[in-house]
């Protein structure tokens, strides 16, 4: 048997098993790959919010990363939660000596409104991280904590990319999930530019739904497709897991990653 292609998420756990790690993980299953994990934070968190997280040091980042990636090595990596400056920089470092194709999804806030990111992260985040992606995938609210920038609605989605692009990324997906109407988003290299358009499902149980996307494009950069037919195939597969979200505890259910695998 050959092996599937192998794909790194570097994030943080969910406990509730919606978002971060979790969610990386199953995507990446679900889209027929090999999913490895280097954990940055433990949080204790569910469907109702994020009750707390605990960084790991950067001594433990470094070290999950080289047993992942001198032994097994990686076709693309995903970055989620990093949580702290000291945690950023110990990932560009890292990142700087792979040309393994890079997902940066710079998660800030959670969809509770909790933290995950230090405010005194957020410099290490555009001058260090954002340089290394192949494709940064900020949503709105991360455009306007990083670039100063605020969108509300689909016009001001070019204005976004620019501001994001400005920091070095190879290629931006800007996120208008947080827009009303269509569920709209913005992939440009600064001279192609391709809309992603999907219908909006009425369904409050989207958490995870930046994680699920992220490592849906490192899975499908992971089997060689360019970045527009991966963020084209992500976006299908995210949408579909979006319409099937379920109720999860008292809160904000998860999308369901398993959509195109079928039931017991
Ligand atoms: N209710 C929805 N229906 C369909 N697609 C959605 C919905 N909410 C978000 N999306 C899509 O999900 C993906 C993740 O976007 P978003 O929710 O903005 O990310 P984040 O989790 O980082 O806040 C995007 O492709 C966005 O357009
Ligand atoms: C560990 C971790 N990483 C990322 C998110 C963001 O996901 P969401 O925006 O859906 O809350 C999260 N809640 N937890």
């Amino acid at each position: 048997m050959t092996a599937p292609p192998r794909v790194l998420t570097v994030a943080g756990s969910d406990s509730g098993g919606g978002a971060g790690i979790q969610a990386d993980l199953k995507t990446m299953l679900a889209l027929g790959t090999h999913g490895m994990s280097v954990v940055t934070a433990v949080t204790a968190q569910n469907s109702l919010g994020v009750q707390g997280f605990w960084e790991l040091p950067g001594e433990a980042v470094r070290a999950q990363y080289r047993s992942v990636v001198d032994d097994i090595g990686v076709r693309a990596v995903k970055t989620g939660m990093l949580a702290s400056a000291e945690l950023v920089e110990t990932v560009a470092e890292l990142l700087a000596g792979t040309d393994a194709p890079t997902v940066v999804d710079p998660v800030g806030v959670s969809k509770h409104g909790d933290s995950l990111l230090a405010a005194s992260a957020l410099d290490s985040v555009r001058t260090k991280l954002l340089p290394r992606a192949t494709v940064a995938t900020p949503n709105l609210d991360e455009v306007a904590q990083l670039t100063g920038v605020h969108v509300e609605s689909e016009d001001g989605l070019r204005r976004a990319a620019d501001a994001v692009l400005a920091y070095g990324p190879r290629w931006v997906l800007i996120k208008g999930g947080h827009l009303r109407g269509d569920a709209v988003d913005l992939l440009t290299d600064g001279s192609e530019e391709h809309v992603l358009r999907a219908p909006r499902h009425d369904n409050r149980h989207t958490h995870g739904t930046g994680c699920t996307l992220a490592s849906a494009i490192a899975a499908q950069l992971a089997k060689g497709q360019s970045v527009p037919e991966a963020v084209a195939a992500a976006k299908e597969y995210v949408t579909g897991a979006i319409a099937a979200g379920f109720a999860l505890g008292g809160g904000i259910g998860p999308v369901d990653h398993g959509w195109r695998l079928g039931g017991a």
